[in-house]
């Protein structure tokens, strides 16, 4: 059943991202830090209970967090083991953050978390002298890790392009002394380095003429609680907007959203794609570009998205799936192999349910091709979405403007990330049917 057009204004919850540093940093930095904006999501709240068995006081004043932290280096050992929930960005920040120190501290998630890869972070914290025991061999959760005595700096090159590895590395650098460096050849999300520059940390970057970016962290800096404003989340901004594009009749306002050039890859080829997107209100706030974002609908139309775009929407290919099956012609996103190993395998749970609504698509190892069918796509299917809140919400969007109602079978995760997203959704005009199990 399609939607009526969606109007109006919606207010983004924080950015993920954003919000898990802005605890971990406040944790560990000396005195008080004050976050306003902090996204209330499962992934984040599980990662400031993690915070507070490590010793940081956390707790809800107002509308404001406030973290009292412990100074670098003053981490206690946790009792219990950390239990990072649904969220791979909690827990390999942690890692690094937590693994180089001479004592053990355990790590632990959901049934997503625990077959998600973690030697990405766990192969430089061994550089480093960390000793890690692995309940079973292939480096998945619960894993524990205990810091050597003598930890050395190392000089790490990611091998794939990611933001929770490089950050991870940089977090360890942190209580080793000496300058931890890590290159990477892909400009990934940049929340660290400037956040922790913001804490008062050197972190120094220089990029060479092919992008490759070197980054130096200083250890053992002295860091002091900041006040930190949480931005509204990129990615959550991606569902209605792609919603406004798909469902006639919309005209939306998405305000406050974070514009770091480092997220707004979907934005971009969204225009491209013909949407009619205009950025009002453009500002700063707390050290990032923020805009209001207005879009209405419109017809579509594929296109290849280039591959190097991949890392500033990496999260939101699912959402520009959906945006493509209502484009005419074919979209085309190469170099997505980092997909698979989301919460869920992501390139394949699009291509699954594209298909059991009825659009064509060609799933790769690390490419999809979706042909988009205007404003025919049928819907009608039963979508498996596997713990990963993108999937469940990608396609209650395409459900707005599919000629059937789309059935996910599982929405709990959406909380991870965006839980207003249904009664905010609502509030704009979007017809949900009610869940029948
Ligand atoms: O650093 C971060 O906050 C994130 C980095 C990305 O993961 P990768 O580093 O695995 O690409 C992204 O998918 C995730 O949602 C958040
Ligand atoms: C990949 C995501 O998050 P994480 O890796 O933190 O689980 C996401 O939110 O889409």
């Amino acid at each position: 059943m399609r939607s009526q057009g969606l109007t109006g204004a919606i207010t983004m919850p924080g950015d993920k991202s954003i919000s898990h540093r802005a605890l971990m940093f406040g944790a560990m930095a000396q005195g008080e830090t004050i976050i306003s904006g902090l996204l209330e999501g499962e992934d984040v709240l599980a990662t400031g209970r993690a915070m507070a068995q490590l010793g940081a006081k956390i707790e809800k004043r107002g509308n404001y967090w406030h973290v009292e932290g412990v100074g670098v280096g003053n981490f206690k050992q946790p009792s219990e083991p950390l239990d990072f929930g649904n969220a791979g960005t909690g827990v390999r920040l942690a890692m690094g953050l937590v693994g180089t120190y001479p004592f053990v501290s355990r790590y632990e998630g959901d049934a997503s978390l625990s077959v998600r890869p973690m030697n990405r972070v766990l192969n430089p914290l061994r550089e480093i002298g960390v000793e890690v025991v692995e309940e079973q061999p292939g480096g998945k959760l619960p894993i524990a890790l205990k810091g050597p005595a003598n930890p050395a700096p190392i000089h790490y090159k990611t091998p794939m392009a990611s933001a929770q590895v490089k950050s991870a590395i940089m977090l360890a650098g942190l209580i080793i002394p000496g300058t931890t460096t890590v290159i990477e050849e892909v400009h990934t999300r940049d929340h660290t380095e400037k956040m922790l520059q913001g804490f008062g940390a050197k972190v120094d970057v220089t990029t060479d003429a092919d992008g490759v970016r070197t980054i130096k962290v200083e250890g053992l800096p002295d860091l002091r609680g900041q006040e930190v404003l949480v931005p509204g989340d990129p990615s959550s901004a991606a569902f209605p907007m792609v919603a406004a594009l798909i469902v006639p009749g919309s005209d939306l306002t998405i305000e406050n959203v974070l514009m770091n050039p480092t997220r707004t890859g979907l934005i971009t080829s969204l225009i491209e794609m013909g949407g009619d997107i205009e950025l009002t209100n453009q500002r700063k706030s707390g050290g990032e570009d923020i805009a209001d974002i207005r879009v209405k609908h419109s017809q579509l139309k594929g296109v290849t998205i280039p591959a190097e775009r991949a890392a500033s929407m990496i999260d939101e290919y699912p959402v520009l799936a959906v945006a493509a099956s209502f484009a005419r012609g074919a979209t085309h996103m190469p170099g997505i192999d980092e997909l698979r190993v989301k919460e869920s395998d992501r390139l394949a749970a699009v291509a699954n349910g594209l298909k059991a609504n009825g659009v064509d698509c060609i799933e790769g190892e690390d490419f999809l091709t979706v042909e988009g069918m205007g404003d025919q796509v049928p819907g009608g299917g039963m979508v498996e979405t596997h713990l990963d809140h993108r999937i469940a919400m990608c396609f209650l969007v395409m459900g707005l403007a599919a000629q059937n109602a789309v059935k996910i079978d599982d929405s709990a995760m959406i909380a991870t990330s965006f839980p207003s997203f249904v009664p905010d959704m609502t509030r704009l005009g979007a017809q949900f049917g009610k869940p029948n199990h």
